[in-house]
């Protein structure tokens, strides 16, 4: 749908990391209107959003804590109304809800949701026939690296996961690393054979077993952004596959394309792979 008016975007986390970095994108965008800013930090209360984000002008969009009413302002928006959400593991799943209860489209980059909250958050899209994007990861390169690690994984059967993040993130490990091992789960074959009773002297030093025996390690510490290996092994070579992200920067690309599809849509689809 090509829409001669403009989607309007109401941004949830709107003070954090990324909803900053969405602010201007959002506000950059000629097809896009900025309609509301919610956050629930005390701290940012009442600023505009557009000076918070480091715009040199203000946007005259105020940040606010009230959800449901910037929801019900979007829901009546020509039924093309976008909540993007980059808030908390612990907030995301109630902020679908309420947002695909108004009639407003989800575009969540929050991660953190368990398998079956997602389903049900499948369920309840569809149910309302509207539109909504789950997407771990919004960088290109993210895309790349699972799409080499599909097709490497034909052909080793041993497999280990990295993450590595700032010290600041809620949820581990990252939904990026847990989508990876989903996606070479499967493929249908289990990876990593074991080779020998092995002994953990400390409970978590071979990480943890995601799905078909794939382990993730998650590693946090400030002066890192978003980083993630996959390495595969075979007798006498090792393959290393690794993104690295040093710009928040590198996700509005798919932040903005998701944006534009999810008006489109009549259910939940996950990973920005879908819909490139
Ligand atoms: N899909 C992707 O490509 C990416 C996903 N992420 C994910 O996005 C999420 C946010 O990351 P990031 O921006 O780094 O985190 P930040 O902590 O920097 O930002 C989150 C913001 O949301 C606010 N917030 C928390 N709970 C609520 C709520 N209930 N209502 C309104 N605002 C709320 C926080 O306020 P307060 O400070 O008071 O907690 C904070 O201002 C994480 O889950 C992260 O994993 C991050 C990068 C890329
Ligand atoms: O918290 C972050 O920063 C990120 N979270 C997402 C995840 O959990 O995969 C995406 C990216 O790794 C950055």
């Amino acid at each position: 749908m090509n829409s001669q008016y403009p989607i309007p975007v109401v941004i949830n986390g709107a003070a954090g990391k990324m909803g900053r970095e969405v602010v201007k994108a959002v506000s950059q965008a000629t097809d896009l209107t900025l309609l509301g800013a919610i956050d629930r930090n005390p701290e940012h209360q009442g600023k505009d959003a557009g000076e918070l984000a480091g715009l040199p002008e203000p946007l005259e969009v105020p940040i606010t804590d009230q959800l449901e009413p910037m929801l019900a302002m979007a829901g009546q928006e020509r039924q093309i109304g976008v909540m993007v959400d980059f808030t908390h593991p612990s907030t995301v799943y109630d902020n679908i809800r309420s947002a695909i209860a108004y009639g407003v489209r989800p575009v969540v980059g929050t991660t953190g949701l368990s398998p079956a909250q997602i389903q049900d958050l499948a369920e309840f899209a569809d149910k309302a026939s509207t539109g909504c994007l789950m997407i771990p990861n919004f960088s290109i390169g993210m895309v790349l690296l699972q799409q080499a690690a599909v097709q490497a994984s034909q052909y080793f059967d041993h497999v280990e996961i990295i993450e590595l993040h700032h010290n600041q993130k809620a949820d581990a490990p990252s939904g990026t690393a847990l989508q990876t091992a989903q996606m070479l789960a499967e493929l249908g074959k289990t990876f990593n054979p074991p080779q020998v009773e092995e002994t953990e002297k400390l409970p978590g030093a071979r990480g943890s077993v995601a799905a078909e025996g794939i382990r993730i390690h998650s590693v946090r510490l400030p002066g890192l952004i978003a980083h993630q290996e996959v390495i595969f092994g075979s007798a006498g070579q090792i393959y290393t596959l690794r993104h690295d992200t040093s710009d928040r920067a590198c996700y509005m690309p798919g932040v903005l394309l998701a944006i534009r599809k999810v008006v489109q849509l009549k259910a939940l689809v996950y990973g920005l792979e879908k819909i490139l």
